[in-house]
């Protein structure tokens, strides 16, 4: 049998102390700065400490900054009118979310056919990004079009529904879920899912995530869903088709280890710095160390990054 081959062997992880030469050093490495969005810029609509003061102070040492979030729920416009609202200068095209890696991927990768559509199950991400890649769908924010208690007339299999995608949806229900379920009845019709996220950072706590809303789909049809969110790659491509991405410059910033730090070890990226304000907890942190699958370096906050 042949041998696994061990991961190249990472250090642990490190957690820097704030003194000014070993964060410059850290920061000197890299001209490029992948951040991640929930739990590492804000939490939910409330902006985490130091964080419009850091990016500006990455953009004057000359650091290109590209946004990967998993969060489908707004497309990369409105998060650029997010990033604004918070003093934030960020153009679309720094902006990659798992809600536009899905309808790329759909139209330009998998190409649906004409004359068929997509069912949603998420949000006006979701629905913005199709409609930019001239997909079309229903289901998501749009009513169904019969009373909830009447799912069972309506639910089954349906020729023209080519895949069902999934994403954070704040407003799942059983009617909704039914509906995906007859379509996902056909063995033919694709399962996409933004991202696994099993849960979602805001307000201080955490709320269910994107994978806990494809995870019902999975238990009821034994079927996994093909995501194209962190940690797949298929947001990496993205941005490397848009920057020439010199990975070997290039660091990953998150607050996730089976999402971001994944992402940016599996994409090859020279560093990967995680946060605490977010979903992983330091203990996580050091225990994925031990597994070779934690981050380089560590912080309390993306703030720290000051000295
Ligand atoms: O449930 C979700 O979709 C995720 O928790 C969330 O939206 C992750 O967003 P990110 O941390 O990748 O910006
Ligand atoms: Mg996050």
């Amino acid at each position: 049998m042949a041998s696994e081959t061990a991961p190249p062997s990472r250090a642990a992880p490190r957690k820097l102390t704030g003194k000014k030469q070993e964060i410059d050093d850290f920061i000197d490495q890299f001209d490029t700065f992948l951040f991640d969005c929930d739990g590492v810029l804000w939490q939910g609509d409330v902006l985490l400490p130091k964080v419009v003061e850091t990016l500006e102070m990455l953009r004057s040492r000359g650091k290109k900054l590209v946004f990967v979030t998993n969060n489908s729920t707004k497309s990369r416009e409105k998060y650029s009118k997010k990033f604004e609202k918070f003093g934030i200068p960020v153009k679309v095209d720094e902006i990659f979310g798992s809600a536009y890696s899905t309808a790329v991927a759909i139209s330009r990768v998998y190409q649906i056919p004409k004359g068929k559509r997509v069912f949603v199950i998420g949000e006006e991400g979701i629905e913005e990004e199709l409609d930019a890649e001239g997909i079309p769908h229903f289901g998501g924010t749009q009513p169904l079009g019969f009373p909830d208690d009447e799912v069972a007339e309506h639910c089954g299999p349906d020729p023209t529904v080519w895949a069902v995608v999934t994403g954070l949806d704040r407003k799942i229900n059983y009617a909704k879920l039914a509906m995906a379920f007859g379509f996902l009845q056909d063995p033919e019709v694709h399962f996409f899912a933004t991202n696994f996220d099993s849960t979602f950072p805001t307000h201080g706590k955490l709320l269910p995530g994107a994978g806990s809303c494809s995870a019902p789909l999975t238990f009821m049809t034994g079927r996994g869903p093909t995501t194209f969110g962190k940690p797949s790659q298929a947001m990496m491509e993205s941005i490397e088709r848009k920057y020439t991405l010199d990975k070997s410059k290039a660091c990953m910033v998150g607050d996730r280890l089976n999402t971001d730090i994944k992402f940016g070890i599996k994409g090859g990226l020279k560093g990967t710095l995680a946060v605490l304000t977010g979903v992983s907890k330091e203990h996580e942190i050091l225990e994925a160390g031990e597994a070779g699958e934690g981050p380089d370096v560590y912080l309390d906050c993306l703030g720290d990054l000051l000295g």
